[in-house]
């Protein structure tokens, strides 16, 4: 087979991952070290002084990390040993073998996008893990609790059309239920807008209620695969003997209301016996501003039980008892933060992989799952999703994500340059969205 082509990169001067660099990411950087700042009296009255010390460390480390990306510096390793440090520092020594000795080191506009914006996000992890006694501190959580807050009307909208869904849900008939299905998908589409690095770390939440925009969506969904995702489960559910599983993972992105739409369709899936269980897949540390740690799960479910909506607290009553039954679960896994593309995972994570392969469906939500599926290359519009997935088939899957980085596969012939031609933005700015599937049919 062709070797596939080069990846995304801050070379291309005006690209989205030149402006990300350049941009973007200092500005996630100013903002974390704000956040370390405005906590300076809360680590004071949990720590005393030695508080104050940690909070002036993590900021000068941060400050460091700035000025290196500023000022394109080599990419240096990381110091402070974790799970994954070695693992980090051989994927450093192999970006360094991929650059030719007149070119010098990894550097971070010069290196794969992708590497470089996951090596941020763990070198902010660094940053924090060298300053105990506040080195559990998320410099992210803040954001990710504002957006649930701000997002509180759209959420209601969303527990009470559930709850009001569950209670004829046993006598729906194929079509309906079918219908309602759909409209829990694409919920969980548009959730993914929500994610905060896009917009550095601002604000982006969802306040009007989704359901009634659904229609008016539909024409920015560019691939929609959804009618397998229904064969592929409805036809489980009817063949499937008594007692065995039907089992669908999803491999979270963003918390706050994403997270929301996610638990929605989880419970949905359940409910309606097109799954028996549910496996969710979060990150082990913070990660791209919004990203689901196990610490955000569990709080968002807290905050959804302890809601002054009855249908909203219902809905959480009934979440934390889908964990306690073993129908839910959580996985952790250090590779969902590591920079390599989802095709090495059989070798790097090989019990991931193995864990993957035990689900009928794996749903990749989000643009950085995307990104990581597809390699992060320049792979051009028409090349079936298949080929750029380079080998990496646990289970049939589906990626539902908003497009926020310049990478978009299977598409029709012509389809990507119109879009260019009518909406010169439209791989970056979260507009249009895929259900993008691969598997047997
Ligand atoms: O939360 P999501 O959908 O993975 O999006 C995060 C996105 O943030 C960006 O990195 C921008 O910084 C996107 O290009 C990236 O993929
Ligand atoms: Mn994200």
């Amino acid at each position: 087979m062709a070797e596939p082509p080069a990846s995304l990169s801050g070379q291309d001067v005006g690209s989205f991952a030149y402006l990300t660099i350049k941009d973007r990411i200092p500005q996630i950087l100013t903002k974390a070290i704000d956040t370390l700042h405005r906590h300076k009296s809360e680590f004071f009255e949990k720590h005393g002084e030695k508080g104050m010390e940690a909070e002036k460390k993590a900021i000068s480390l941060l400050s460091k990390l700035r000025n290196e990306l500023q000022t394109d510096k080599p990419i240096i390793p990381l110091v402070e040993k974790f799970a994954d440090t070695d693992i980090w520092n051989q994927y450093l020594e192999h970006q360094q073998s991929l650059v030719s000795e007149s070119d010098g080191k990894p550097r971070w506009f010069y290196s794969p996008w992708l590497f470089v914006e996951c090596y941020m996000y763990r070198r902010i992890h660094e940053a924090v893990i060298q300053s105990p006694p506040i080195d559990d501190f998320d410099v992210f959580k803040e954001s990710k609790e504002q957006n649930f807050f701000e997002s509180q009307e759209s959420i209601i909208a969303l527990g009470t059309h559930l709850q009001e869904l569950l209670k004829t849900i046993e006598d729906l008939d194929e079509n309906n239920l079918k219908n309602e299905f759909f409209k829990l998908l694409q919920i969980s589409l548009w959730g993914n807008k929500c994610d905060l690095s896009l917009s550095s770390g601002n604000t982006s939440s969802q306040k009007t209620n989704i359901i009634n925009s659904l229609e008016q969506f539909k024409p920015f969904i560019l691939v929609n695969d959804m009618e397998h995702l229904w064969s592929l489960l409805s036809n489980r559910k009817k063949t499937r003997g008594k007692g065995t599983v039907s089992r669908v993972d999803i491999v979270l992105d963003n918390s706050g209301f994403e997270l929301v739409t996610d638990f929605i369709l989880a419970d949905f899936l359940l409910s309606s016996k097109l799954a028996t269980e549910v496996h969710f897949y979060g990150k082990t540390i913070p990660w791209f501003v919004s990203d689901t740690t196990i610490h955000d799960f569990n709080w968002l479910i807290e905050q959804v039980k302890h809601s002054n909506h009855k249908h909203l607290s219902k809905c959480g009553v009934d979440w934390e008892n889908y964990i306690k039954m073993g129908r839910w679960v959580y996985h952790d896994h250090i590779f969902w933060t590591l920079p390599h593309e989802f095709c090495a995972m059989s070798q790097v994570a090989p019990d991931l992989y193995a864990e993957l392969q035990k689900a009928h469906l794996i749903l990749f939500k989000g643009d950085l799952n995307y990104r990581k599926l597809t390699g992060d290359r320049k792979w051009e519009f028409t090349i079936p999703f298949r080929q750029a997935l380079n080998g990496f088939h646990p289970a049939p899957l589906c990626s539902i994500r908003t497009l926020k980085a310049e990478i978009q596969v299977g598409l029709q012939p012509g389809q990507g340059e119109q879009l260019t031609a009518s909406d010169p933005s439209w791989l970056t700015t979260g507009k249009y969205g895929v259900f993008q599937f691969d598997g047997p049919l």
